[in-house]
């Protein structure tokens, strides 16, 4: 029967836990790899100069996904204050209002697309996290255009 015997327990039970969080920032696309001339071929209004920025509608926002065995005594499978607390150290303090090609070190010669904005994030996640908890890092940069990564 359904929740019956070990069923019951929660103790070998995967949980996956999500926390979302919006981040605004402006940024540009263009790759050191390419000339001026194969930027603007490849990111067309995106390489613009200038710039251009992100979540003025609380867009960019970012899904934190965590999934771990269900502590049978507290029932979580991590506490989502505790969450909330390293995403903010670790990525709003770093990321929120800012220029990524300027303000943030990393993207200096790495190119700031969303892609690499989420392995960003999970590299930083994953340093303030017990190992094996961070599952998916998933950014919404506008409505339409959606990244996943899972660490591979
Ligand atoms: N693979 C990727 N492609 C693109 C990225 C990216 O990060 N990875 N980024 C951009 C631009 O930075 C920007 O996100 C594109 O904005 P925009 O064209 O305005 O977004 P939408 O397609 O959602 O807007 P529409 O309303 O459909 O015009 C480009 N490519
Ligand atoms: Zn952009």
């Amino acid at each position: 029967m359904a929740g019956s015997s070990a069923q019951s327990s929660t103790a070998e039970r995967i949980g996956y836990i999500s926390r979302i969080e919006s981040f605004s920032t402006c940024h540009r696309l263009h790759s050191i790899h390419l000339s001026d001339e194969e930027n603007k071929e490849v990111y067309g209004k995106c390489n613009n100069p200038n710039g251009h920025g992100h979540n003025y509608k609380g867009l960019n926002k970012c899904v934190f996904c965590i999934c771990f065995q269900i502590d049978a005594k507290t029932g979580m499978v991590m506490n989502l204050t505790d969450l909330k607390k390293c995403i903010e150290e670790v990525i709003m303090i770093p990321l929120d209002h800012k220029n990524l090609d300027k303000d943030v070190p990393y993207f200096t010669t790495v190119v700031s697309t969303t892609e690499n904005v989420a392995v960003y994030i999970w590299d930083n996640m994953v340093k303030v996290l017990p190992p094996g908890l961070l599952y998916e890092i998933k950014i919404h940069e506008t409505d339409k255009n959606v990244v996943v990564y899972r660490g591979e």
